[in-house]
């Protein structure tokens, strides 16, 4: 009913909050955008289901996610995702590495700071409801 609606329209509102703060941290550049098949062709052979802060952007606005979990899944995907990716010893897999991990305790600090527990049970109820 329409409080669903409200609680939803609020989980938006936190959701493409956190999504535009990581957007906007230098270390995250390389995570903003999808990565560049042209430039870097056999990419999709390595990943799966890509990643970034833009789609993540794109999936809030398309109600795709009901619970902070559903978001979590995906945002966990864009670290995970440059940690199999990048996983030799040179300079540049190193340092995509770093800001991987970066972005994964960034994430955590966040949601354990900033959301409320009442609220996500909230959020749980109504996806447990549809
Ligand atoms: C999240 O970003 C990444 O996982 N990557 C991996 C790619 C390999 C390397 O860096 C990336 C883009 C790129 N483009 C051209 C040449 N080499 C590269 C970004």
């Amino acid at each position: 009913e329409e409080q669903e609606e409200d609680v939803l329209r609020e989980l938006r509102l936190f959701l493409r909050n956190i999504t535009e703060r990581l957007s906007l941290d230098r270390r995250f550049k390389a995570f903003t955008k999808p990565v560049d098949i042209e430039e870097v062709p056999d990419y999709l052979m390595v990943i799966k289901k890509p990643m970034d802060l833009s789609t993540l952007l794109t999936n809030i606005d398309e109600h795709k996610y009901i619970t902070i979990g559903e978001f979590m899944a995906d945002a966990d995907l864009i670290w995970k995702n440059a940690l199999e990716y990048n996983p030799d010893s040179d300079p540049m897999d190193r340092n995509i590495r770093h800001r991987a991990c970066a972005l994964k305790d960034t994430v955590r600090a966040i949601i354990r700071d900033e959301l409320d527990e009442d609220f996500e049970r909230v959020c749980e109820e109504i996806r447990e409801s549809r």
